[in-house]
């Protein structure tokens, strides 16, 4: 498993003040940029020419989100946007492992991501050509939702084949993740926390964010 990191979504947080709201978590080791189109979700939020003005304002790398039809086709435009991790939908794309190949030879880290009802099975072969496998722990579309326990054997299920296979893919968790989650997200074998509310909702979003790393880490000592 690789060490324990925390990624911020600005979902939740203040869009009129962006630039502001990235550089009050220093702390972080990514902002997840939630990118939706209103048709693979049915929210909007935006697309690759404001990802490209907050990559040049934000302390820490960003680590986008695609909830989009058509991956395909419109993911490269985020690695040229400055993303260091780029993140679609298997759900959306018509080519994964081409997708993957094309992220990483443009420069980013690449990430497939799972709805709560995909399974995982399906693409255990694939799992070496990713960086990161994001498994969502809520219906994509908003923040604020409630963590779906469901989700936690699938977790266990991806990390027992990586440890199969050898390989260092990151395993990120997306939705509801809290100070009350996060321990049970660990020990199933996550090492990437997403947090948009619990972070954004508290007084001081970088404290919360060590607070989140220090329960996570103990959760997988
Ligand atoms: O992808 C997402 C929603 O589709 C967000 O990243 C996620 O919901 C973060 O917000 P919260 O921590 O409040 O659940
Ligand atoms: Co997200």
């Amino acid at each position: 498993m690789g060490h324990i990191q925390i990624t911020p979504s600005i979902l939740n947080s203040d869009f009129a003040r962006l630039g502001e709201e990235v550089a009050r978590i220093p702390g972080a080791d990514w902002v997840h940029v939630d990118v939706m189109d209103n048709h693979f979700v049915p929210n909007l939020t935006f697309g690759p020419t404001m990802v490209e003005a907050l990559a040049r304002v934000s302390p820490v790398p960003l680590d986008a989100h695609l909830m989009i039809e058509d991956a395909d086709r419109n993911a490269p435009a985020y690695v040229e946007a400055g993303c260091g991790s780029v993140t679609f939908h298997v759900e959306a794309a018509k080519a994964p492992v081409r997708l993957a190949r094309e992220i990483r030879s443009a420069g980013a880290r690449a990430s497939m991501a799972l709805k709560p009802a995909t399974p995982i099975e399906p693409y255990e072969d694939l799992l070496p050509e990713l960086d990161m496998l994001l498994i969502m722990t809520v219906e994509p579309g908003f923040g604020g939702q409630k963590f779906l326990d469901l989700c936690l054997p699938k977790i266990r299920r991806a990390r027992a084949m990586m440890d199969k296979h050898g390989i260092e893919t990151w395993l990120q968790v997306d939705g509801g993740v809290s100070l009350e989650t996060i321990e049970r997200c660990a020990e199933a074998g996550a090492d990437v926390f997403v947090a948009g509310s619990a972070v954004y909702s508290a007084e001081d979003p970088d404290k919360m964010v060590a607070a989140l790393r220090e329960k996570a880490q103990a959760a997988q000592a």
